[in-house]
């Protein structure tokens, strides 16, 4: 991952807001950056802030990719219900995109998640970069397993509400991921998004373009610690039985802000199921 940290120094700041209420296109602002010295991925970095704070301080939709998994939440509604099931909405946030839903599954759909799941756990492993491969990662010292789509009845259902929850193909979905932490057990700061530097990057991607966005479902409620981090922004999320926190990511970028992790667990277990949302159908 590279982390990058442009100085947007106020006088940078109302240039660039300048150039685009002047009508250029981010291209030619970005080239004319280029030209001045900036660093290309720096000089991306500012632009995007800058404009999305600019959008949002404006109160204006913020330009993305076309079609992004979202829940339906123009009206700020305080349930959203899904196949008669009933899911609470209990924070969103702009920048990162983030929303944190309560009850998305049941208790007994947690436990049977987990009773599915606890026999085939192993080592988690993460992607090789170079490669595209995986392997066992310090960063991450959980256990793991994925579920393949639809692979039982119990899957298909969460995998209909999720889609329907997300607005977003059930097709799109990879299979869900359950993990355990044990007590010291976490998983550092990382974004979802596949690193288009990299080398494997090419390989992961030809099976459903990036992954756009990610919903973590908490299956049991640790004693302590366990939470979900978000660094940029300094926001952790309770892991409560049951709730789950979606985000999206519009660009394979930082500037997204959805730099993530689980924090470490301080007393008690801690199980999730990640569901990963592709650009396209995930095969
Ligand atoms: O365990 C968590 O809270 C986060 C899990 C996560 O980041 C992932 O599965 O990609
Ligand atoms: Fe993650």
């Amino acid at each position: 991952m590279t982390t990058i940290s442009p100085s947007i120094t106020p006088e940078l700041r109302n240039w660039i807001v300048a150039q685009a209420e002047a009508g250029f296109p981010p291209e030619e602002v970005l080239a004319a950056m280029r030209n001045s010295g900036w660093p290309e991925e720096v000089a991306i970095e500012a632009l995007e802030v800058t404009l999305t704070e600019h959008l949002q301080a404006k109160g204006k939709p913020i330009p993305g990719r076309q079609g992004m998994p979202e829940p339906s939440l123009s009206d700020s509604p305080s349930t959203i219900v899904v196949d008669g099931h009933e899911i609470r909405v209990l924070m969103s946030m702009a920048l990162p995109r983030v929303v944190v839903f309560g009850g998305v599954l049941t208790h007994a759909e947690c436990d049977e998640l987990v009773a599915l799941s606890r026999q085939r756990l192993t080592r988690s492993e993460t992607v090789v970069n170079e490669t595209g491969g995986s392997e066992v990662n310090t960063a991450r010292t959980s256990e793991g397993m994925f579920f393949t789509r639809g692979e039982n009845p119990l899957c298909q259902r969460i995998e209909r509400r999720i889609a329907a929850l997300l607005n977003w193909p059930m097709q799109n979905g990879e299979g869900l991921q359950v993990l355990r932490y044990r007590p010291g057990a976490e998983y550092k700061p990382h974004h979802d998004y596949f690193d288009p530097v990299h080398s494997g990057t090419p390989t992961i991607l030809s099976r459903g373009g990036q992954r756009v966005g990610t919903l973590v479902m908490y299956l049991n409620t640790p004693e302590k610690g366990g939470g979900t981090t978000f660094p940029d922004v300094g926001v952790e999320v309770a892991p409560i039985k049951g709730n789950a926190v979606f985000f999206s990511y519009h660009a394979p970028h930082p500037s997204t802000k959805t730099l993530h992790g689980g924090a470490p667990v301080i007393a008690g277990e801690k199980w999730v199921a990640t569901k990963w949302l592709r650009e396209r159908e995930f095969h």
